[in-house]
C-alpha cells in the first residue's frame, strides 16, 4: 500500500523540510493526500506540467516531498529506500534511460542482483518477468537492436523482475505504434489480473481508462478529480486530457 499525506513538492526557490513557506519556485505537486491499495490499477491524468511524473516519483524515495508524508507498506518511503524501491516499481518516460546492459537477459537481471538474490532466484525471475512482457527467451538479444516498444517491455520486465506490489509506469504509450500500444496494454491487463497493482501516468486517456479501477485527474499539482473512470470522466473533460472516442467534449 502507498500512502501520500499532504505531499507537496517544489523545484527552485530555497529547499527542504523548513522553508517550505517560500513561496519562490515552482509548485509540481500541491498538498495531494492518496492511498493506493495492494491490486489497485490507478490511471493518474491530466495535461502536461500538471505534476504527474513528479507525484509518482515520490512513491519510491526518488523525489522527496518538501512537506507532507509518503509510506509504503506502513514505512515512511525516507526510512528504508530500498524496501521503497522494491515495493514499487518504476519505468520511466523515456525506457532508454533506464536500461543499463548491453543485452535484455542482463538488463532485466541487473535488479534481482543488487537485491542479492541467488543465481537460481535470479534466473527465475529473469524467465518470469520476460514471459510476463512475451519476450520469452530473448536473454541474449541486444538492447541495441530492439524497437521501442520492445525496449520498453524490457523496462517493464525489469521492473518486475523486482516482483514489485505496485509497478508504476510514465507515458508507456509515447513513441509506441499501435502493434506496441496494444501489446503492452495487452501485459497491462494480465499483470493486474495476477494481482499486481499497476499505475499509468498518461494525458491520453484512450484505451487504459477501460482497465482503470480509480482515475485521478491532476490540475497545477492538486487533484482535481477522483473516483472511478465512470464517475470521473465529465471532470476530465474539463483538464485538457484526451479522452476515449464518444467521450471527447
Ligand atoms: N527538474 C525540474 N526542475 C524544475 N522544474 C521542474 C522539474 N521537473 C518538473 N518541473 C516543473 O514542475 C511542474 C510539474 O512537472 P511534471 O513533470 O511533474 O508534470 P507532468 O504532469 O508529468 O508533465 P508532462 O506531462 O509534461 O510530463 C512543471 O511546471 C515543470 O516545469
Amino acid at each position: 500500500m502507498i500512502d501520500l499525506d499532504g505531499v507537496t513538492c517544489r523545484y527552485g526557490g530555497s529547499r527542504g523540510k523548513d522553508d517550505v513557506d517560500d513561496a519562490s519556485g515552482v509548485v509540481a505537486v500541491d498538498d495531494v493526500s492518496l492511498r493506493i491499495d495492494h491490486g489497485e490499477f490507478l490511471v493518474v491524468a491530466g495535461p502536461n506540467g500538471s505534476g504527474k511524473t513528479t507525484l509518482v516519483r515520490t512513491f519510491n524515495g526518488l523525489v522527496e516531498p518538501d512537506a507532507g508524508t509518503v509510506s509504503v507498506n506502513g514505512t515512511p518511503a525516507d526510512a528504508d529506500l530500498v524496501a521503497a524501491r522494491s515495493a514499487v516499481g518504476m519505468v520511466f518516460q523515456e525506457p532508454r534511460d533506464q536500461l543499463v546492459a548491453s543485452t535484455v537477459g542482463a538488463d532485466v537481471a541487473f535488479g534481482p542482483e543488487n537485491l542479492g538474490c541467488t543465481h537460481e532466484e535470479i534466473d527465475r525471475r529473469v524467465a518470469d518477468a520476460l514471459a510476463a512482457v512475451n519476450m520469452t527467451r530473448r536473454e541474449d538479444a541486444r538492447i541495441g537492436t530492439l524497437s521501442g516498444g520492445e525496449r520498453e517491455r524490457v523496462a517493464i520486465a525489469g521492473a518486475l523482475a523486482m516482483e514489485p506490489d505496485h509497478l508504476v509506469l510514465d507515458e508507456p504509450f509515447t513513441g509506441l505504434d499501435e502493434p506496441a500500444r496494444l501489446s503492452v496494454l495487452d501485459r497491462l491487463r494480465a499483470l493486474h489480473a495476477a494481482g499486481t497493482s499497476v499505475i499509468v501516468v498518461t494525458h491520453d486517456l484512450r484505451d487504459v481508462l477501460d482497465l482503470a479501477d480509480r482515475v485521478i485527474g491532476l490540475a497545477d499539482g492538486r487533484v482535481a478529480v477522483v473516483g472511478p473512470p465512470s464517475e470521473a470522466l465529465a471532470e476530465l473533460s474539463n483538464l485538457g486530457v484526451r479522452l476515449p472516442a464518444g467521450h471527447d467534449p
